[in-house]
């Protein structure tokens, strides 16, 4: 229940800085593996299945004009918030992609936003008749996510900033958010409300300083709309939740945890900063080409693997509310501390590995993993644990590293009390050495968390288990079993177990709070690490480094997921090309014949480059999008109950209102959800307005009509799926689509495609061709001829001419004679299409 006490954020101390950016650079990949390395396999480490992470989101929206939404979000087992405030629009896409991002596992909202009927025990009366719309939304896109009502007087601003201030960890940043988010009401009001929840709801204050907080404006990524995210597979299949055939997935070669989030919430996000990106590729570049940095960082990460150092800081850095101290709160910390000094001593491997790297990003990577705060933290772990403890999982020697964790003559007490439990524990295996003679039969003990019991093979048993024992169990061909007397002495050594984790626990608490006072410099490191973590893992799979020169071109681009599920030479690479000139591109052909899998190519290439990450390609060049808007064929329309038009219009109207010059729209198939003439008529209106936002849109339609219809925009292009040659076998067919530019004249007859593979007799099937062409002859020419068309082919030819000159001046690196032949050809080529267009006036 709410309580009424208002408690005060304590006091203050430290935090990391992110990474720096460097140079762009551009240069083609030589793997030295002289191939892909895309991985069919598993990925290595089990850091995916780790990614996720358990944020609880406190969420504030404007009720003014704006829909301007705050947002606050809290990881307490990582210790990392994320306070972000944007502008959102009706459907609040880009609040439920930043909620997204970071996996809510609770979500907080103003109890005056949730109607009469959500009511809760200690909230304020005060509530709408109706939920906000916000809180609607939030419902459908995370049906599981509980949502929580917090009292609106929770919400304030003022307190919001006292939190930031005191918990923020204190580093070169720290002044700097702090200046950013004090103008931001939202933001900080949702703060306020997410750390009251804290402490009253959940009992948890944080230390001072111990919180990395980081502030996200977001016009520095790319916004996916999570609808995009799921049907693009982005960080999940759609057909089997625990497959590896995402984006993720194939990319996730990674061995830490921090870097796996890192990679997810990149891959939600692409960062749209070019020289962050390109410093990323430079990474990736240096490690494919030089194989020995490559194996030497792959050794130094190996040594932190399954690693999560930010859940370990924020463990320890965890205040025990409840005193005393438990046995399993201090033994907890014990082994966190063990884990703590494995991280820090293992680090200087990565810092050595990357020692005289070249990219400047590596440099400075480099530079936050010597920080001589680590050395320092390093020697106070050494001062106070033992060298040779190793912590592992489970067994007497997971207890045994706790209980001699701490350097001997430490603590007089504790001493006594590891004599104690070394004791007991001799008592128990004497007790079973005896019994083993008594009974003659040979008995092992098997240590569990509540002490050791008796096992025997069940073969070694012949009859009966002798009189006094008890608990008797038959597990994986053994039997176990207790007797009395060894409960007692169980209970005997687990006293003195919890007394020396109780008494090591003092001192781990002293060398907790030493280590804090430098917590910055471990927040640094994980980041570090994280990234170059992530980096290695796009050079694990790398293929070509991508260039960012404003057009999209591809040469021989695969489907990065297909390209990992299908055997090797099935897949057909497709080219893609789009500029200002081209910008709206319909795709069309037969049913199966590539069309969905080109552009979801489009925007997957897309994100892997925006990434940072190499693409499967033979020539890779980018732009970059402020957002990847798409309107895909999803099966899930039906379970959510709304009708195919009603979603396709829904999601329209959403990629209408956030388009702009900059963005990525594909678009697949829209207007099936009502009749042709309907459906031709929206897919027309849509994609004039998407023309007028000039974004880059690939739209693919079986309405063949709709290049007709549009064929007066300049930036139009038209691209078929081609058949190259085919298998016949009844009705099925081997795949060999390509996408290529314009309409070859016959491969527009799908109809007849179909009707060859049926076996109608060939003069019928001759004829019906001839027929077919001579018609299709006839309109183009009629089409030609038309005024409009004529005016249309100029518009395009300058539009193209203008694009092709900009690129040129821009992006070429031709000496200036060949950049001079190069636009002589240009304006021969415009010089035709005028000469032709009054040919036939
Ligand atoms: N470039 C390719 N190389 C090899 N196989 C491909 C390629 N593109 C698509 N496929 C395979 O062909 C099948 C059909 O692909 P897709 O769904 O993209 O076709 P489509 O034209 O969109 O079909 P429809 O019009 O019926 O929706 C899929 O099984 C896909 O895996």
């Amino acid at each position: 229940m709410w309580s009424q006490q208002e408690r005060s954020p304590r006091p203050a101390s430290r935090r990391p800085p992110t990474t720096g950016q460097s140079r762009p650079r551009t240069a083609q990949s030589r793997p030295w593996t002289g191939q892909s390395r895309i991985s069919t396999a598993r990925p290595q480490t089990s850091a995916s299945t780790r990614y996720e992470g358990s944020f609880v989101i406190a969420l504030l929206e404007g009720r003014g004009v704006g829909r301007e939404v705050g947002l606050a979000a809290l990881d307490s087992d990582i210790g990392r918030v994320v306070l972000v405030q944007l502008s959102d629009c009706q459907t609040y896409v880009k609040t439920l992609h930043q909620m997204h991002l970071h996996n809510p596992s609770l979500v907080l909202v103003p109890d005056t936003f949730l109607s009469a009927s959500d009511a809760v025990i200690g909230s304020s009366n005060k509530r709408a008749t109706n939920p906000s719309l916000l809180v609607e939304f939030i419902r459908e896109e995370f049906p599981d996510i509980q949502l929580e009502p917090v009292p609106r007087k929770y919400w304030n601003e003022t307190s919001g900033l006292e939190f930031i201030q005191q918990l923020c960890v204190e580093d070169e940043e720290r002044a700097a958010i702090i200046l950013a988010v004090s103008s931001k009401y939202y933001v900080l009001s949702a703060c306020s409300a997410l750390f009251k929840h804290a402490e009253l709801r959940r009992n948890t204050r944080f230390s001072a300083g111990s919180l990395r907080i980081q502030y996200s404006p977001v016009d520095g990524t790319m916004m996916i709309d999570p609808e995009s995210a799921r049907n693009l597979e982005l960080v999940g299949n759609m057909s089997h939740r625990k497959s590896y055939h995402s984006v993720f997935g194939i990319l996730n070669h990674t061995y830490t945890a921090m870097a796996a989030r890192l990679l997810r919430v990149n891959i939600l996000a692409p960062i749209t900063v070019q020289s962050s990106i390109d410093a990323r590729l430079d990474v990736v570049e240096e490690f494919v080409q030089d194989e020995d940095l490559f194996n030497e960082v792959r050794g130094a990460l190996k040594t932190l693997n399954n690693m999560d150092f930010d859940k370990l800081i924020a463990t320890l850095a965890a205040l025990e509310t409840v005193l005393p101290t438990s046995a399993k709160a201090a033994s907890n910390r014990v082994t966190q501390m063990l884990n703590l000094r494995n991280v820090v001593r293992n680090l200087p491997l990565l810092q050595k590995a990357l020692e005289n790297t070249k990219s400047q990003l590596l440099r400075i990577i480099h530079e936050m993993l010597s920080d001589d705060r680590l050395g320092k933290i390093d020697s106070l772990i050494r001062a106070s644990l033992n060298e040779d403890t190793t912590p592992t999982k489970h067994g007497i020697s997971a207890a045994n590293a706790r209980v001699y964790a701490v350097k001997a003559n430490y603590n007089r007490l504790l001493d006594v009390a590891r004599e104690t439990y070394k004791e007991n524990v001799g008592d128990i295996y004497t007790l079973c050495n005896t019994l083993t003679q008594a009974h003659e039969i040979p008995l092992t003990l098997v240590y569990q968390e509540t002490g050791f019991i008796f096992s025997l093979k069940k073969s070694d048993l012949e009859g009966e288990l002798p009189k006094g024992f008890i608990n008797v169990t038959l597990k994986k061909g053994k039997w176990q079993f207790s007797s009395m007397e060894l409960k007692k002495m169980n209970a005997r050594m687990q006293d003195a177990l919890d007394e020396t984790l109780i008494l090591s626990d003092k001192i781990i608490q002293d060398l907790v709070t030493e280590i804090l006072m430098n917590v910055g410099a471990l927040y640094k490191a994980s980041e570090a690490v994280a990234l170059v973590d992530m980096l290695w893992a796009f050079a694990h799979s790398a293929i070509i480094r991508p260039e960012f020169t404003g057009t999209l071109a591809v040469k021989s681009g695969r489907h990065p997921i297909l390209e990992t599920v299908q055997s090797a030479g099935t897949l057909v690479p497709n080219d893609i090309y789009c500029d200002d000139s081209s910008s709206f591109q319909i795709i069309q052909g037969p049913n199966m014949s590539g069309k969905s899998t080109y552009l979801r190519q489009v925007g997957l290439l897309s994100v892997m480059a925006m990434c940072g990450s190499f693409v499967p390609a033979e020539y890779a060049s980018f732009r970059i999008h402020d957002a990847l808007l798409t309107r895909l064929s999803n099966d899930d329309d039906l379970e959510k109950s709304l009708s195919t038009f009603a979603s396709e219009m829904a999601t329209s109207a959403m990629i209408l209102g956030l388009a702009t010059e900059r963005s990525l729209v594909i678009v697949d198939e829209l207007g099936r959800g009502t009749s042709p003439r309907e459906g031709f008529g929206i897919s027309h209106a849509i994609a004039e307005g998407l023309i007028e936002q000039k974004c880059f849109v690939f739209f693919a339609t079986h309405f063949a009509e709709l290049s007709t219809t549009l064929s007066r925009q300049p930036s139009v292009v038209k691209y078929v799926a081609w058949r190259t040659s085919r298998s016949v076998s009844n009705f099925g067919m081997t795949f060999q689509y390509k996408i290529v530019d314009g309409a070859p004249e016959d491969n527009t007859h799908y109809g007849l495609d179909l009707a060859r593979l049926a076996d109608l007799p060939s003069d019928v099937l001759t004829e019906a061709n001839r027929v077919s062409k001579r018609l299709t002859e006839l309109q183009t020419r009629h089409q030609e001829q038309s005024d409009s068309s004529k005016i249309a082919m100029r518009r395009k030819a300058l539009l193209k001419l203008r694009t092709n000159l900009t690129q040129a001046f821009e992006h070429s690196a031709l000496p200036d004679e060949e950049l001079v032949a190069y636009i002589g050809r240009f304006q021969a080529d415009i010089t035709k299409v005028f000469l032709y267009s009054n040919d036939t006036d």
